[in-house]
């Protein structure tokens, strides 16, 4: 606590003299004023000192966010002890001793996937191996899918059909003629023209497993996963011969190299390595075909295109008006359609348009139909949700400059 000035004791007894009152008062506050000097010095020394810790304590903090956000590697807890947790990483499959804090303790239990950083600190628990898997990975036995859903594809399917089917139904014939059948077949074009469609098409009528997995989710935030990712996929496709499988969105994967060298870009590059060597070890591979396709076909790294690879590449536009036409009869077989709907009219009138725009507008044209309490659809029906869909879409478009629906 502060002294008040009543606290002070004055350095004279009463009996002093003015002179000696004077002298004793002169020396007290001299002595004040050194006291006051030393501590405005220690006090300018502590607003350093706190300074220096202050940013100390930014540059942690930062380095800590950081840490937390740079690309993680995966690692499983071997066993809890009173020291931490010893983990083993994935990859490279070595093991460290590490410490964790109380909380994520709690969470933890040998066999539990952790997402490790650069100093192998435990940042939090992951998902089991087998959800991460489910969630990115599709598996169909028999998909519900046939050539006859395919609309205005004629050509295309007759490659898909050359390239994937033939070699699966008859391997002799290439053997015969004595060359191999493509390795891996790539379909590009703009979004929802039928390149699953086509993919689920043709694994139906070979009877093959169809085994679905997206590019972009290949490409986990975590080191080490999607390369792992990709060997299981084939693994998957092995205990299910014969089976097609279906990378979507190569592009995620398989994009021209950049300049940057994150750490997520090395990802990426193994992630695709991975899949490389996968095909390019594919001599043996039976009954196993591969099916790409993206959407951006400009951005893909040449390297998956060499010869062996997927080297049939077959586009997939958007439908012209007899497409149209088709696509708008294929799904429409099951609606209970008025007379007056003419899907020539309608087809000549959506220029542009996907394959799932199409489907889009029957859809909302039986909606039009089910608001207003009628069992059938009628042309109006179909016009009115081609305005809807347009209209929809331009807000959309507007929201978000790079999805455009003509
Ligand atoms: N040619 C088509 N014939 C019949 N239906 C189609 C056709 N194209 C698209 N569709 C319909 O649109 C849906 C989406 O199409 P699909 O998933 O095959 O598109 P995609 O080309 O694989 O698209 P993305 O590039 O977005 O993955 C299909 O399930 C189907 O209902």
């Amino acid at each position: 606590m502060t002294d008040t000035v009543e606290d002070v004791e004055l350095p004279y007894d009463d009996s002093a003299s003015q002179q000696e009152k004077l002298e004793a008062l002169e020396e007290q506050l001299s002595t004040l004023e050194e006291e006051n000097e030393e501590m405005r010095d220690r006090l300018l020394d502590a607003n350093a000192e706190n300074n220096k810790y202050q940013q100390k304590l930014e540059r942690l903090s930062h380095e800590n966010k950081k840490l937390k956000q740079s690309p993680l590697f995966i690692a499983t807890v071997q066993e809890l002890n009173d020291e931490g947790a010893v983990i083993k990483q994935h990859g490279n499959n070595q093991e460290a001793l590490t410490e964790v804090t109380d909380e994520l303790r709690e969470d933890l239990e040998p066999g539990a996937r952790v997402a490790v950083n650069n100093s192998l600190s435990v940042v939090r628990r992951l998902d089991d191996e087998a959800d991460v898997r489910a969630r990115v990975m599709e598996v169909e036995q028999s998909p519900d899918v046939g050539y006859e859903d395919v609309g205005g594809l004629d050509e295309q399917l007759r490659e898909v059909r050359e390239t994937v089917e033939l070699p699966m139904k008859n391997p002799g014939l290439f053997e015969t003629v004595g060359i191999d059948p493509p390795s891996g077949v790539l379909l590009h074009g703009p979004p929802g023209t039928g390149k699953t469609l086509m993919a689920k098409a043709v694994a139906k009528q070979t009877d093959a497993t169809f085994i679905k997995m997206a590019g972009s989710e290949l490409v986990h935030k975590f080191i080490g996963e999607g390369a792992k990712l990709v060997r299981d996929l084939f693994q998957v496709a092995r205990d299910h011969e014969p089976a097609v499988v279906f990378i979507d969105e190569i592009d995620a994967i398989a994009s021209k190299r950049t300049d940057s060298k994150t750490s997520g870009d090395a990802e990426v590059q193994r992630t695709m390595m991975q899949l490389l060597s996968e095909m390019d070890g594919f001599d043996e591979r039976g009954d196993i075909r591969i099916i790409a396709a993206t959407n951006r076909f400009d951005m893909l790294d040449r390297a998956i295109l060499r010869p062996g690879r997927f080297d049939r590449l077959i586009e997939v536009p958007n439908p012209d008006a007899e497409g149209r036409e088709k696509i708008f009869k294929i799904h429409t077989r099951d609606m209970n359609v008025a007379d007056d709907v003419d899907f020539a009219e309608l087809a000549a009138d959506t220029d542009d348009l996907s394959g799932a725009d199409v489907k889009a507008i029957t859809t909302e044209a039986g909606m039009f139909a089910i608001r207003d309490d009628r069992q059938e659809v009628t042309m109006q029906d179909f016009r009115s949700a081609r305005e809807k869909l347009e209209q929809d879409s331009d807000a959309e478009a507007s929201a978000e400059p790079s999805r455009t629906f003509a």
